[in-house]
C-alpha cells in the first residue's frame, strides 16, 4: 500500500469497485435486518442500508456523508475490531477526519433473531481475518511516553490521538511516562517480555534507541529482542522510525499502522567507543550533519530552519571534518547495490507476513538466548587487515544508516532495507564545488543523491572512524541515532535481524528505493 494509504482510502468511495473474493461467494453477505446487509468485498466491507436514506447523517456514527446514500464501504485496513454480544453486532473502525488524522468510530446493528447468530459469528471471523491478515490482533502494548518529547507535546498527542484507537482495537495497554534520561533503558531491561508484545514509544527517536539498548541488557537479550517489537508513536522532534516503517509522522495514523503492523526483523548496529558498547538502530553521523544537528544550539530560536541554515553556512564555507576511516566493504558499485536492493526487496516481500511472524514466535526454539559475539571485536582492538583504510583530511560528511529516511523529507539512504545484513554508508568530500554541494542537498528530497558522482555510497558490514579536530576547531560532534556521544573514535558492526519492529508491509521501508 502506498504512503499514507489510510487517508487516501476514502471510506465513502463507490463500493461497486469492490468485488467479493471468490472463496467467500455465497457466505460473504450477512443480512443484519430486513433493510441492511454487510458484505465482504475484496478490499473493504460494504454496508448496504436502506434506512440510511431516512436518517440524518449526523445520527449514524459519522459514517454517512449525505442522506441519499444507501451504500458505504470501510477499507479492511481501517477495521479495528468486531464483536457479537447477544444480538448486538459491533464493528469498530478508524474514521479519517482529515489528511493527517483518524479517530475510532462504531457501527452497530441488532440482529433480527437468534437464528442469525451462527452466520454472524462466522461472518465476523472472516471480517477479522481479512482486516488483520498476518498481523496479531489485540496486541499487548507497553506505552512509554517521554513527557519532554516534541517540546512537551507527547503526552497530549498520546491521549488525544492514540489511546482511543488502541482501545477500540482491543489492545491491552499500559502507559507510563519516563521520568529521566535513560529511564526507558531501565524499563526495557526490567520488563517481563512474556507479558507484552510491543513497546510503543510516544517520543522522538531517542526513546526507541533506549528501548533497544534496555532489551539488549535483559538476562536473555536475544529472546527479548525477538519477543518485543519496538515501535514509535511519532511525538518527538525527530520521528524517522515511524516515517520509515509506517510512512507517517501522524500519531493517529501511526497508531493504526501499529494495530495492523506486521512483525519485521531489523538489523541492529553494535557501537563500541572506549570501554562502552551499545546499540544503534538508525544512524551514525560525523561531519556536517552531526555539526548542524548538535552544534547549532545557539540558533535554536530559528526553529527547524536552523538545520538548513547551518548546512548552507558550512557548505558555502567548504568546512571539512578530518578523519581516519577503515571499512569492511560489502558492495561498492552503485549498479550492484541497486541490483542487490531489488533482489533482497523481492525476497523480503515474498516472505513478508506469515513466515516472519511464525519465525519470531518460535522463541524458545532459540538455542542461544545471548547476544552474538561481535565478529570484529571492539574499537580497542587492531583493525582487521582486510578492511579498506583511508585518511580523509577533507571529509565533508560521513553518514552511516540502517533506515532510508532520516526525517520526513530526507531519504539519505535510498538503498537501505530493514534486514539485509548491511549498513548503508555515505561519504562526501568537503571540498567539492559549491554548486555540486547545493545540488546534492536539494536533491536529497527528490531521491537524486544516490546517483551523484560526488556521493560515495557503499553497503558495508563494519567500520571504524577516528575523527580529528581541524586547526582552530574547539569541539567536534558525533551523533548516534540523533543523540550526542563523545568526540572519540568508534567502531560499528551490523548484526542481522537482531531487533524486531512492526511495519506496514512486513518487508521494506515506506520508500521507493534507488531510482
Ligand atoms: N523525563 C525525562 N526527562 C529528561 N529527559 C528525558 C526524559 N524522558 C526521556 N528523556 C530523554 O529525552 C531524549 C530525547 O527524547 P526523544 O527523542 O524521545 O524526544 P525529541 O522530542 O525527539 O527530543 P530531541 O529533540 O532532544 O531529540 C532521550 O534521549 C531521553 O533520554
Amino acid at each position: 500500500m502506498s504512503e499514507g494509504a489510510p487517508h487516501v482510502d476514502d471510506p465513502f468511495v463507490d463500493p461497486s469497485i469492490y468485488e467479493t473474493p471468490s472463496a467467500l461467494q455465497g457466505e460473504a453477505t450477512l443480512f443484519v435486518s430486513e433493510d441492511a446487509s454487510l458484505t465482504l468485498g475484496a478490499d473493504a466491507t460494504i454496508i448496504l442500508d436502506d434506512r440510511f436514506v431516512h436518517r440524518e447523517a449526523a445520527n449514524c456514527c459519522g459514517l454517512l456523508p449525505t442522506r441519499s446514500k444507501t451504500t458505504h464501504s470501510i477499507p479492511y485496513y481501517n477495521i479495528l475490531d468486531a464483536s457479537l454480544d447477544g444480538l448486538e453486532l459491533t464493528i469498530q473502525h478508524a474514521l479519517p477526519t482529515s489528511k493527517n488524522s483518524c479517530r475510532p468510530s462504531t457501527i452497530s446493528y441488532t440482529l433480527i433473531d437468534k437464528s442469525s447468530i451462527t452466520a454472524a459469528k462466522s461472518w465476523l471471523n472472516k471480517l477479522l481475518d481479512l482486516a488483520y491478515g498476518n498481523s496479531q490482533r489485540h496486541k499487548r502494548i507497553k506505552v512509554l511516553i517521554n513527557p519532554f518529547g516534541g517540546q512537551g507535546a507527547a503526552q497530549r498527542l498520546y491521549t488525544s490521538e492514540v489511546e482511543a484507537l488502541f482501545r477500540a482495537a482491543g489492545c491491552d495497554i499500559e502507559a507510563q511516562q519516563t521520568t529521566h534520561s535513560g529511564h526507558a533503558i531501565e524499563l526495557a531491561r526490567d520488563l517481563n517480555v512474556d507479558a507484552y508484545d510491543v513497546i510503543a514509544c510516544a517520543s522522538g527517536d531517542g526513546l526507541p534507541h533506549e528501548v533497544f539498548n534496555g532489551l539488549a541488557q535483559q538476562a536473555k537479550p536475544r529472546r527479548a529482542l525477538r519477543k518485543i517489537a519496538v515501535v514509535q508513536l511519532p511525538c518527538g522532534s525527530g520521528n524517522a522510525m515511524s516515517i520509515n516503517l509506517n510512512g507517517t509522522d501522524s500519531p493517529s495514523f501511526a497508531a493504526l499502522a501499529i494495530v495492523k503492523g506486521v512483525r519485521t526483523p531489523l538489523d541492529l548496529m553494535a557501537v563500541t567507543q572506549g570501554e562502552n558498547m551499545y546499540w544503534s538502530f538508525l544512524s551514525q553521523a560525523v561531519g556536517i550533519i552531526a555539526d548542524c544537528d548538535l552544534g547549532t544550539e545557539n540558533m535554536r530560536w530559528m526553529g527547524s530552519a536552523r538545520f538548513t541554515v547551518g548546512i548552507l553556512i558550512r557548505l558555502l564555507g567548504k568546512t571539512v571534518y578530518p578523519a581516519e576511516l577503515a571499512v569492511k566493504v560489502d558492495i561498492s558499485d552503485k549498479e550492484a547495490i541497486k541490483s542487490e536492493y531489488r533482489n533482497v526487496r523481492k525476497q523480503r516481500e515474498e516472505v513478508s507476513g506469515k513466515r516472519e511472524w511464525e519465525a519470531h514466535q518460535d522463541l524458545d526454539g532459540d538455542k542461544d538466548d545471548l547476544l552474538p559475539t561481535l565478529r570484529y571485536g571492539s574499537v580497542l582492538q587492531d583493525i582487521p587487515s582486510d578492511w579498506d583504510k583511508a585518511s580523509m583530511p577533507t571529509l565533508g560528511n560521513f553518514y552511516c544508516g540502517n533506515m532510508a529516511y532520516m526525517s520526513s523529507d530526507t531519504p539519505f539512504f535510498a538503498a537501505a532495507l530493514p534486514s539485509d545484513n548491511h549498513m548503508d554508508m555515505v561519504d562526501v568530500d568537503g571540498t567539492i564545488p559549491r554548486h555540486k554541494a547545493i545540488e546534492m542537498i536539494t536533491g536529497v528530497e527528490k531521491n537524486k543523491t544516490f546517483d551523484m558522482d560526488v556521493v560515495n555510497y557503499r553497503k558495508v558490514s563494519a567500520y571504524r572512524i577516528s575523527p580529528r579536530l581541524r586547526a582552530g576547531q574547539k569541539t567536534g560532534y558525533i551523533s548516534i541515532d540523533g543523540e550526542k556521544v563523545p568526540f572519540e573514535p568508534f567502531q560499528v558492526e551490523v548484526v542481522g535481524g537482531l531487533g524486531t519492529v512492526l511495519s506496514r508491509n512486513g518487508a521494506v521501508y515506506e520508500f521507493e528505493g534507488p531510482k
